[in-house]
């Protein structure tokens, strides 16, 4: 009988810090289970704390957290700067809230939140009415927030980026002013989701050209409050699959309860397309969000060209996919993928950097990277630039059969996924 190991992953940490954000503009007490208890949502967490939020300590099992709602007209002015340490969803979401509130603010965060790009954000709000100071260098943290009234707007969005469209509709929200965005792509739409949840109604038009068109026509006066069950996070589940792929697990593994939104779940096509043995299957919703399971089965993988309009729906795991091209025979091509460039470090930069080190024939373009499969054993020591996803992927590629990789600095990946390393030995122990 086949001894397939059956694992679940921590909570979504976009949906974590959405959940968040939206049970402390609500009315009422929200109820919120299975919320992310790891660096990246603390941060927000204490942020609304700071906010006047009445938000618990998260509680390392995920177990329900009740959250009071301030109601839209309820923050209160921060006593100090808010730190939003490494979280860049964090920072641009609570920018959209903080540019429509009566009180300035100061929002800050680490070197590489310091080192990210926030006029995307910045940029159209200003368009709002919204009014900053950079307190450093021009278009970075750390920022002041000079809140007050803003108007409307209608705005096309230059790159498809969830955080940029949540931070205009939570400026809607909070500002009680109309919002209409197009993107030139699909980003993920869980802000949209849990807007609904609140009682908001949000249109979301998809376009001809695939593009996407999202409305917030009529501001709401409340938000209702929430009782929801974070599904996991599928960006977790893409390194327990890529080990299940890789024969870290060696009779595969299935991880439950985890997120498969369309608008985020695309690394699964991409390594169907790779020729990984995936299952799927749907088993209800969860927080408004379709959720099921995902068993990954060892096997041959193949190289594969990768696009824009892929990266969209993976951008997080483009990561996975390049560690996987690793063990396919042939070029893998991944291009469109400049965003990678602009996360917790440059993604393609340290990819290519590691990747080398390795030995791995590797090539950097612009907007992406080529990866030469190879099946020789891999040895050496990773440096993840201080970005949890680079440690998970070189983390799961060491604990191949066969390979000797050290990574530096694995404390790094609680901004996402508390326990990684050890569901990790846990998959190599079977
Ligand atoms: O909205 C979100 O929760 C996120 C959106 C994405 O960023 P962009 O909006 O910059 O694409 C993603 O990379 C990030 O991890 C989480
Ligand atoms: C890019 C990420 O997060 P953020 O932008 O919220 O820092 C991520 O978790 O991969």
């Amino acid at each position: 009988m086949e001894n397939r190991m059956i694992v679940r992953v921590p909570g979504d940490k976009s949906i974590s810090q959405r959940a968040l954000i939206l049970a402390t503009l609500a009315e009422g007490e929200s109820r919120l289970r299975g919320v992310l208890p790891s660096a990246d949502p603390r941060s927000t967490a204490a942020a609304l704390r700071a906010l006047g939020a009445d938000i618990p300590p998260l509680p390392a099992d995920g177990a329900e957290i009740r959250v009071q709602g301030r109601g839209l007209g309820g923050l209160t002015p921060p006593e100090a700067p808010l730190d939003l340490g490494n979280s860049g969803t964090g920072t641009r979401l609570l920018l959209g809230v903080l540019a429509a509130q009566s009180f300035s603010s100061v929002v800050d965060g680490d070197d590489s939140l310091r080192s990210r790009p926030m006029a995307r954000v910045t940029d159209p709000l200003g368009a709002m009415g919204a009014r900053f100071e950079w307190l450093g260098a021009h278009g970075r943290l750390p920022l002041r927030v000079l809140g007050g009234p803003i108007g409307g707007i209608e705005y096309d969005l230059p790159v498809a980026s969830a955080q940029v469209k949540s931070a205009l509709l939570l400026a809607g929200v909070a500002g009680r002013v109309p919002v209409g965005l197009t993107e030139p792509g699909v980003s993920r739409d869980h802000t949209e989701r849990m807007l609904r949840g609140c009682g908001v109604s949000v249109i979301t038009h998809v376009r001809d050209d695939a593009g996407r068109r999202v409305e917030l026509r009529d501001p709401p006066t409340r938000l209702t409050p929430l009782d929801i069950d974070v599904p996991g996070d599928l960006s977790s589940a893409a390194f327990v699959l890529l080990a299940g792929l890789l024969g870290v697990a060696p009779s595969g593994v299935t991880v439950e309860g985890v997120g498969l939104n369309p608008t985020r779940n695309g690394v699964l096509p991409l390594f169907e397309r790779m020729g990984a043995r995936l299952e799927v299957e749907p088993a209800g919703e969860a927080a408004g969000e379709p959720v099921g399971r995902i068993t990954a089965r060892p096997g041959p993988l193949r190289s594969i060209a990768v696009d824009e309009s892929d990266v969209t729906l993976a951008v997080d795991e483009i990561p996975s996919v390049a560690i996987a091209a690793v063990r396919a025979p042939g070029r893998t091509r991944i291009r469109g993928a400049r965003e990678l460039r602009v996360k917790e470090t440059d993604r393609i930069r340290a990819l290519v950097v590691n990747l080398r080190a390795l030995g791995v024939e590797v090539e950097e373009v612009d907007d992406g990277l080529d990866v030469v499969g190879t099946d020789a054993p891999l040895s050496g020591t990773v440096d993840p630039f201080d970005d949890h996803r680079i440690a998970m992927v070189f983390g799961v590629l060491g604990a191949q059969p066969g390979n000797a990789i050290e990574v530096l600095d694995p404390g790094c990946v609680e901004v996402s996924f508390p326990g990684f390393w050890s569901l990790l030995q846990e998959l190599r122990d079977g």
